[in-house]
């Protein structure tokens, strides 16, 4: 930053730019200008505008690390400091008051503790996500918990867990049973990872740090959102999404310079669905802040945060761009995620990538897509292959709540799964809640190991379970078993994948 942007800016001064069109705004006693960033924001303009000319301190550090302004910003953005010695009584009861509307609308961490149970009463996967119910915020609830449209498959995911039947065998010695294995060649403590999940600072302020440091310990890989609250450095070791190639190979080569072995390309969200919980309470923070300007960002399909974030998503990355993906990440491993038929799990198995992860990310794009576990049978059913080539990963996330619904995945085949909201429910609590939910379905996959009849997962396999309440529903072939007649011939198979990168 130039001397002469060091220079103290008065409150007089930072008033003259309060509108879309000159937009100023202080943080953390610094000013800067947001003019030009603002109608790019990825949580919109809106929330900017609405503090055009005040001081956004504590929008901005309930969702933000520190260093995003700085990282983001060309330095002429930086004005200066403010001149504490200029705010008025005035101004600084307009900055409270607009942190007030933010905070009931938007934001959270503000007291919550009172109306979440104790940790240590907290026994189950469920009962993380009735405390996040109870003590998130509106916003944060309806953005983790949303789904697309009628949610029929965010719930999907979870039923059909509960119609596959385990099998049990008994009269086994299995005094010890041990969950330790590999995933993506890294050694895990259980075959759990955590799956990417923007956002994670709207319940804590520790964010996906929190979610590491829980997970360190208890060897559970994490798997980091490009939407991630921090620089990617900053957890591992925030990423500004970028969907021209450039910029992602940028960001490909930075991650890995950080160490990361493996990228997961996630392909389901070439639009982001219609999550309308979440629009809702978009569309009442928008009511509650008549000058935010954020009509502006709602269009007919809504204007959710989930929505905003379709900004950053590049629609046309193609299977065949798989090869420019691996020339820009030497030597590690490629996934790629939201794989929701049997025959886009064939065509990247032979693209050579190094595993699918089967998802549909937790029925937050495309209502009424199969459940995962039902894709995972229709993988089992079609391309049974995919399973057999060592180092080839098959892993499922979406809907996964117990230790019984891991040994089922993996029963049929998954070398692992991921779970999303559950790790975001659990950091209401931080690092602390994070270990503990990790405890729960580590002990909860232990015990039904043990009376299925299993110490080890590599004994796992389809002979432990009963899937005859879904074989009815298992797609086979590529044809619609009766209806052929096709109006116009229609483009045959198209693969449109979206760059959304995750390390
Ligand atoms: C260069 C600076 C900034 C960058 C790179 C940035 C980036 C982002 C990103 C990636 C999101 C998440 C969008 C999503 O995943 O849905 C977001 C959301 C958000 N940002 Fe920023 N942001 C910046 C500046 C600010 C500032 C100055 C404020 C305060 C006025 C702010 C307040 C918010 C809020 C409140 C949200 C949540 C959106 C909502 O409530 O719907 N951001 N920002
Ligand atoms: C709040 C939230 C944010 C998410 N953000 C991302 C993301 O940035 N990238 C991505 O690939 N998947 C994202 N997902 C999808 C998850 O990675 C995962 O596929 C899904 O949550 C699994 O379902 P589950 O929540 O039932 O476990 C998100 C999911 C949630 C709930």
């Amino acid at each position: 930053m130039s001397g002469e942007a060091r220079r103290a800016v008065t409150v007089e001064e930072i008033l003259r730019h309060n509108s879309q069109s000159s937009c100023w705004l202080v943080v953390d006693g610094k000013v800067w200008d947001l003019t030009s960033f603002a109608p790019q924001h990825p949580g919109g303009g809106a929330i900017i505008w609405q503090h055009a000319g005040r001081d956004a301190s504590a929008s901005y550090n309930s969702i933000h690390a520190p260093s995003v302004l700085a990282s983001n910003l060309d330095a002429s953005c930086y004005k200066g400091e403010l001149d504490a010695s200029t705010v008025t009584a005035e101004w600084a009861a307009q900055t409270a008051n607009d942190s007030d509307n933010n905070n009931n609308n938007n934001n959270n961490n503000n007291n919550d503790s009172d109306r979440k149970p104790p940790l240590a009463s907290v026994i189950s996967a469920q009962d993380f996500e009735d405390a996040a119910a109870a003590s998130a915020s509106a916003k944060a609830w309806a953005f983790y918990s949303s789904a697309d449209t009628d949610c029929v498959t965010r719930d999907a995911n979870r039923r059909d867990f509960s119609r596959i039947r385990l099998r049990p065998r008994l009269m086994r010695d299995v005094k010890a049973v041990s969950t330790a294995t590999t995933i993506l060649g890294e050694r895990a403590g259980l075959p759990v990872f955590v799956s990417p999940a923007a956002m994670a600072r709207m319940v804590h302020p520790d964010g996906e740090k929190g979610i590491a440091r829980g997970c360190v310990a208890q060897r559970v890989p994490q798997c980091i959102s490009t939407n991630a609250s921090f620089p990617i450095a900053e957890i591992v070791a925030s990423l500004y999404v970028n969907k021209d190639r450039a910029a992602s190979a940028a960001l490909l080569r930075h991650v890995r310079s950080l160490g990361v072995r493996t990228v997961f390309v996630t392909i389901d969200a070439p639009q982001p669905g219609k999550r309308e919980a979440d629009e809702r309470v978009r569309a009442d923070t928008t009511l509650a802040s008549p000058m935010s300007g954020a009509r502006a960002a709602n269009d007919s399909r809504g204007g959710g945060m989930g929505r905003l974030m379709g900004g950053y998503i590049a629609a046309d990355f193609t299977l065949a761009e798989l090869g420019w993906l691996r020339s820009h990440w030497p030597g590690g491993r490629v996934v790629v995620k939201g794989v929701q038929s049997w025959e886009d799990a064939a065509l990247c198995f032979q693209a050579g990538v190094d595993g699918v992860l089967l998802s549909n990310h937790g029925g937050r794009n495309l209502d009424t897509a199969p459940s995962s576990v039902l894709t995972l049978l229709e993988c089992q059913a079609n391309c049974p292959e995919i399973f057999a080539r060592p180092g080839f990963e098959v892993l499922v996330d979406g809907g996964i709540r117990r230790g019984a619904d891991v040994l089922k995945c993996l029963c049929l085949g998954a070398t692992a799964v991921g779970l999303g909201r559950p790790f975001l429910y659990a950091n209401c609590y931080g690092s602390e809640g994070v270990a503990h939910l990790v405890d729960i379905i580590r002990g909860e996959l232990e015990t039904a190991m043990a009376l299925v009849g299993i110490t080890d997962l590599a004994q796992c396999g389809p002979e432990y379970v009963s899937t005859l309440e879904l074989d009815g529903m298992v797609v086979r072939g590529r044809e619609h078993p009766y209806a052929k007649g096709r109006r116009g011939g229609g483009p045959g198979y198209l693969w449109n994948i979206s760059m959304y990168m995750h390390i």
